[in-house]
């Protein structure tokens, strides 16, 4: 993958794993970050690395996502005297991925970082393009740095063990990359839904090389996430659904998984693109049909729509006052739309009951 800090490998095959050996260069000692369930793996991982290591348990899915858990990585990697030459490797969903990310960047101003993805979500989406970061109650990922890794290890044999509805979860943001640039993914899920979210099939296999296809060049073309313009759109485009998305996340504590927050955010992001950009009804009911089939969520509390629209304001593409959504006028065609219409986006809302 290109990248501002030089091109990184990501590695995407049954048995990736073997890769990690030859991504820790001079290191003296290792530093695996992981959430407690998944223990057993970072063991395994650790055992391969043919150097010290300290085991960094965090809690799991966004309770690892605190500024308590950072500090207390911080706290870790300085009892166990880390130095510039060290790497931080990342090894479980998108939650711990981002938290592992934001330590290695943390720490002594940026220490090598590999990431070793566990989840489809983190697979396609959390662990490529260097977001990195931890949540407020105030807000998603309000604090963070973008900084990127050595190598990403996309093992996808890992995914044997992950739970369906977080399989699911990952194939909301993989649709989302279908909706907003590479229409084939729309195609593929189409045409078999439950082929596609059979992490074993040749067409998962297709539709995660896509997705990441498709971060990688969104990112590599607009790193930092400059301000986009109406249809000139960088990588804003990969956050199609999130204002709403991280919003309900926030609002309902984190105990939601982002998929499906955001499974939700796209659903209400048609609705705004119908209303605003054109977008053909068949195209809004296409998001239904596909987040809905997947089992995934397509409306949250009605009631709750005033304290979502205040958590909005501070999503991080608005500017001063003024929201900024990303819309689609078809898909493949991403749009940023600047203070979108207050009466269409509540109607939007209420279509979702
Ligand atoms: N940095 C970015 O660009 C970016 C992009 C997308 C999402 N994200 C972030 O990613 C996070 C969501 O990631 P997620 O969906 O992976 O959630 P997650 O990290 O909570 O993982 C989901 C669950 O699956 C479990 N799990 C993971 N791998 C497993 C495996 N192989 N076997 C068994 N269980 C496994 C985890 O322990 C957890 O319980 C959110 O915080 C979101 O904001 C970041
Ligand atoms: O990589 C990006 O850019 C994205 O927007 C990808 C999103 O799927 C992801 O959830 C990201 O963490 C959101 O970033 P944020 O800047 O809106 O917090
Ligand atoms: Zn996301």
């Amino acid at each position: 993958m290109e990248s501002a800090q030089g091109p990184y490998d990501v590695h995407i095959d049954r048995g990736a794993l073997t890769h990690l050996p030859g991504l820790l260069g001079d290191a003296s000692r290792v530093a695996v970050i992981h959430p407690e369930p998944l223990l057993p793996l970072a063991q395994k991982v650790a055992a391969t690395v043919g150097r010290p290591v300290t085991l960094i348990a965090v809690p799991d899915a966004e309770a690892a996502k605190t500024s308590e858990v950072l500090d207390a990585c911080w706290n870790t990697l300085a009892e166990a005297r880390f130095t510039r030459n060290d790497v931080v490797i990342g090894i479980g969903g998108g939650t711990t991925t981002d938290l592992a990310g934001f330590v290695a960047a943390s720490w002594l101003r940026g220490v090598p970082y590999v990431s070793v993805p566990t989840s489809v979500l983190a697979m396609v989406d959390a662990a490529v393009g260097g977001k990195t970061g931890i949540n407020l109650p105030a807000g998603k990922n309000l604090v963070g740095a973008f900084y990127e890794p050595v190598g990403v290890i996309c093992d996808l044999s890992l995914l044997d063990t992950l739970p369906e509805r977080d399989v699911r979860a990952g194939l909301a943001e993989v649709l989302k990359c279908g909706f907003i640039a590479d229409t084939r993914i729309v195609e593929l899920a189409r045409e078999d839904l439950a082929d596609a979210a059979d992490v074993t099939s040749s067409r998962f296999a297709e539709l995660v090389t896509r997705a990441v296809q498709v971060k990688a060049t969104v990112v590599a073309a607009d790193f930092r996430e400059s301000t986009s313009k109406g249809t000139k759109v960088g990588r804003e485009s990969l956050n199609y659904g999130h204002t709403l998305g991280h919003a309900i996340e926030a609002h309902a504590g984190y105990t939601w998984r982002h998929g499906d927050a955001i499974a939700v955010g796209m659903a209400w992001c048609s609705r705004v693109s119908r209303q605003l950009l054109g977008l053909d009804h068949e195209s809004v009911a296409m998001h239904d049909d596909l987040l809905g089939g997947l089992g995934l969520p397509l409306r949250y509390e009605q009631s709750a729509w005033e304290e979502l629209r205040a958590i909005m304001n501070l999503d991080k593409k608005a500017r001063g006052s003024m929201l900024r959504i990303v819309g689609i006028s078809e898909f493949g065609k991403p749009v940023v739309v600047d203070a979108p219409d207050e009466k269409v986006m509540v109607a939007a809302y209420r279509e979702l009951s």
